[in-house]
């Protein structure tokens, strides 16, 4: 029932986020201060946690996703009394777009469904509030670093002591974007001086990766979320694994490194490093240092030619991986641009990679949602676009 309706509601899913945010703002107009200005990328995050919600219903994990999400919105300072409010504009905007499909058993299987849901978070965010966990730890800006004109590597102290597992990411906000989180992955093992370090490439038209590139200056505080983030080590010792990583994704896979240089310096593996270019490898000097503490570990550095696209990168990756044998015993860690993990997953599982051992957070797809056609004349006017099933034949990707 959750899945047929959700289905009718997803293909008109900009009108029923238009008409969610409405309806919880017109009823609860100081709730609309909790929310972002600019509301745009605000209603992509609501869809997209609901799809994730829709998709996993029978997996094992999602109450675990869901309490981390409650553990998660403790910064947003919310309340029973917000999900409750959240829960009737949600049910008021799916009655709206779904019409006809909006039965009464339908009805009745959301109100259960937001009520399970919103259950599994507050017990997540009562669960950290006992265990005397913040609702967010504030941070002071300690070092920024440029690396050419779109990348900067910050380094934070968190007043509070800031516990995390490498690999894992934290939201991070700004005065200079109010109400605007961002996730950034942690870009090392826990250091015994508390600080931490975020990698941050800057995204064209990006107010926060903008501000924290271009504007933010040491003395500066930013207020960073719980920890979370599934790219988290689950190989066992002496296992073999494979690290990806593109970009600033390199971030969490330094971090895997360095503590798996620390436990498991015997450790047997491969790294591919994919830049967009040259001088956008600047993890290369400490990728060196962890290859020398990793003898086992080989280390392939791949950016596009000069003058080239920057997705040739990754055209290259695909090359250099299909080279390589034995990915049936492989565990593999991932991390880079949301269009880049789905693009290497395919290629991975072909080459006999288990799914099941391809690790790598889920992110959020950038840019405006697409509204699936729902009849034949909206499909004419709005041709899905299709499924590359082949890479050598897909359409040149976004520069
Ligand atoms: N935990 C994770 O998975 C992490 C993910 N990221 C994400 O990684 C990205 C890093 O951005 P930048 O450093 O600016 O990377 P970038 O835009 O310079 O891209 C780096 C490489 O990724 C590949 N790539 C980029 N877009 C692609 C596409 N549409 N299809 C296929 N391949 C593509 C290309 O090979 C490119 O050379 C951000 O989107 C960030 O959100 C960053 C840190 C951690």
């Amino acid at each position: 029932m959750l899945r047929s309706t959700f289905a009718v509601v997803e293909r008109r899913a900009e009108h029923a986020v238009a008409f969610f945010y409405a309806h919880l703002f017109w009823n609860n107009p100081a709730v609309r201060e909790l929310f972002p200005e600019d509301m745009l990328p605000q209603r992509d995050r609501l869809f997209a946690a609901l799809t994730h919600v829709v998709t996993q219903l029978e997996s094992p994990g999602l109450a675990a996703y869901l309490g981390q999400l409650g553990r998660d919105h403790r910064k947003f300072l919310a309340s029973p009394a917000l999900y409750s409010a959240v829960g009737s504009s949600l049910l008021a905007a799916f009655a709206h777009a779904a019409g006809a499909a909006w039965t009464q058993e339908a009805e009745k299987a959301w109100t259960e469904a937001y009520g399970h849901v919103a259950d599994l978070m507050l017990a997540g965010a009562t669960e950290a509030a006992e265990a005397g966990e913040p609702a967010w730890w504030d941070a002071d800006v300690v070092r920024h670093e440029r690396f050419g004109a779109d990348l900067a590597v910050l380094t934070l102290r968190p007043r509070q002591p800031l516990p995390y597992l490498p690999g894992q990411y934290v939201s991070v906000s700004s005065l200079r974007v109010p109400r605007v989180w961002r996730t950034y992955s942690l870009a090392d093992a826990p250091r015994p001086d508390g600080t931490v370090e975020l990698h941050v490439s800057r995204i064209p038209g990006g107010a926060m990766s903008t501000a924290l590139v271009e504007e933010t200056a040491p003395g500066e505080t930013l207020r960073l979320s719980a920890p979370g983030g599934a790219l988290t080590a689950r190989t066992e010792p002496g296992g073999l694994r494979t690290y990806i990583c593109a970009g600033t994704g390199w971030a969490p896979v330094r971090a895997l490194l360095t503590r798996a240089a620390e436990a498991e310096p015997d450790l047997k593996g491969r790294l591919f490093v994919v830049a967009r270019a040259k001088e956008y490898l600047y993890g290369r000097q400490d990728a060196e240092r962890l290859k020398e503490l990793l003898p086992g570990l080989s280390v392939t550095y791949i950016t596009s030619a000069p003058g080239h696209r920057k997705d040739q990168a990754t055209d290259r990756l695909l090359q250099s991986l299909r080279a390589c044998v034995h990915w049936a015993a492989h565990d593999v860690y991932l991390a880079g641009p949301p269009a880049f993990l789905p693009e290497v997953t395919e290629a991975l599982v072909d080459l006999g990679t288990d799914p099941a051992r391809i690790h790598h957070d889920t992110l959020p797809p950038v840019g405006r949602f697409t509204v699936r056609p729902n009849s034949a004349a909206e499909r004419l006017l709005g041709p899905p676009a299709p499924l590359w099933h082949n890479p050598s034949a897909r359409v040149p990707r976004e520069a």
